[in-house]
């Protein structure tokens, strides 16, 4: 999903190396000393070096071009001039550098190594090398080499920290584009928001979190029903949720109505999800004309029962917004990263919906053979070492109803049965 890909573009240059010196010994009595340039400083090279204090590659939106210094010149005495100062640029872990111009991978930065992206250039030798038997007054010197020039592009999947939930046009769009940078679509139908989106929200001097809006969760999402469960899936690694309602319940639904369906859905796809913190957002206050407050109450009232956190606020207003995002970062301070148990794992897109074709069932001999284009990308996504993520293979198999369309066939406990790459007998 590129959507969930940070990525910049930047221009490095290591320092190219000092010159070596062209000199001679002066001393008084002594009539013509021998050469004495030293050599020149070695360049400053660029260097990148992971920071968990950053999650995201904003900053490098803002500037571009990373030069490290030059080396110095070489002295007279044999002195050799300073080296230039490496450059170190500080990225999130997991940040990807790439060649700009070919698309190569030069380098994935997971680990905290420092890494040296550009050699600053070799200081060139003072005369002082250059004497020899023949020729004692050497009145020439190498130039310092240059730096490297180079254009990265630096690539990041960003892991949202907060997820907003909510059915169907609550604004949970209108949220995003009021507290970040991002463009989501907003309009007033359900379902505007198909793919997730990723904000990154900016609290006071440097501190930002991001933040995924997610289309619309309805009842039946965990049985994938509506967008379903890749959507969930995606939630799954946020530390916080922040909980969308409708307060004027502008579409003739019941807020309170909403919250339980929500949080039933959220229960039903793990338990995990179900525990994860909350704020309760009631939206949409700028629809209540009358001193009649009594839904907000009941809404507050609500997330107090389930040891929730509350705010209100007008999306479309701003009213309330920034003491929400306030209020969202306090609360990520206090909590701990959820862990992610697998950065590659990321679910098929949906824009490929599973369809007759694309997946396909015989028998041969004894076996059951299930195969297809969508079965072998749902198989590149799963992780087998892993509980979750072989449970998720299970519910998006079930999904898809491959053991309702393998029992169609006839088939019984027992039987053979190769699904992808899996081999296995067959157990209703
Ligand atoms: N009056 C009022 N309308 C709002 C407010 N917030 C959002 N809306 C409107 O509600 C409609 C839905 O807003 P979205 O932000 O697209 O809702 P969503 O939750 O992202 O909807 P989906 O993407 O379909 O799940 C739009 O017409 C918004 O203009 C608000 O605070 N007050
Ligand atoms: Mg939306």
């Amino acid at each position: 999903m590129p959507q969930f890909i940070d990525t910049a573009k930047i221009w490095i240059q290591s320092g190219k190396g000092g010159d070596g010196k062209v000199s001679f010994h002066r001393e008084k009595y002594v009539a013509s000393g021998g050469p004495d340039g030293g050599d020149g400083g070695r360049g400053g090279s660029v260097i990148f070096q992971v920071d968990d204090n950053l999650s995201t590659l904003m900053d490098f939106r803002y500037k571009r071009k990373y030069k490290a210094e030059p080396g110095e010149q070489g002295g007279s005495k044999r002195c050799t001039g300073k080296d230039g100062k490496n450059l170190v640029i500080r990225v999130p872990r997991g940040t990807i550098l790439r060649d700009a111009q070919s698309g190569q991978v030069i380098k994935d930065l997971s680990d905290s190594e420092p890494f040296v992206a550009a050699k600053g250039g070799r200081g060139g030798w003072g005369n002082v090398h250059f004497a020899t038997p023949t020729r004692q007054t050497p009145r020439f010197a190498k130039p310092g080499m240059p730096g490297q020039e180079l254009e990265i592009r630096l690539e990041l999947k960003l892991l949202a920290d907060v997820g907003l939930v909510g059915f169907p046009n609550v604004g949970k769009s209108t949220l995003l584009s009021m507290a970040s940078a991002a463009r989501p679509k907003i309009a007033n139908y359900h379902f505007t928001t198909l793919v997730p989106n990723l904000g990154v929200v900016r609290i006071g001097d440097g501190e930002s979190f991001v933040m995924a809006d997610i289309p619309g969760i309805i009842e039946g999402a965990s049985e994938g029903a509506g967008l379903g469960h890749d959507f969930l899936r995606h939630i799954d690694r946020c530390r916080l949720l922040l909980h969308v309602v409708d307060a004027a319940g502008s579409e003739g639904r019941d807020p309170i109505d909403d919250l339980n369906k929500i949080n039933d859905e959220l229960a039903q796809y793990s338990m995990d999800l179900e525990k994860r913190p909350q704020i309760v957002v009631a939206n949409k206050i700028d629809l209540f004309y009358d001193d009649d407050h009594s839904k907000l109450d009941e809404i507050r009232q609500w997330a107090e029962d389930h040891g929730f956190a509350y705010a209100e606020m007008s999306a479309a207003t701003n009213q309330g917004v920034r003491e929400l995002m306030n209020m969202t970062w306090h609360a990520l301070e206090e909590l701990p990263p959820v862990l992610v148990y697998e950065p590659e794992f990321v679910p098929e897109p949906v824009d490929k919906p599973v369809t007759e074709e694309s997946i396909t069932y015989r028998r041969m001999n004894e076996y059951y053979i299930v195969e297809g284009e969508w079965i072998d990308r749902l198989f590149a996504s799963i992780n087998f070492d892993d509980y979750e993520s072989r449970q998720y293979l299970d519910r998006r198999l079930r999904g898809a109803g491959v053991f309702d369309k393998l029992e169609e066939m006839g088939i019984k406990d027992g039987d053979p049965v190769v699904i992808g790459e899996m081999e296995f007998e067959y157990e209703r």
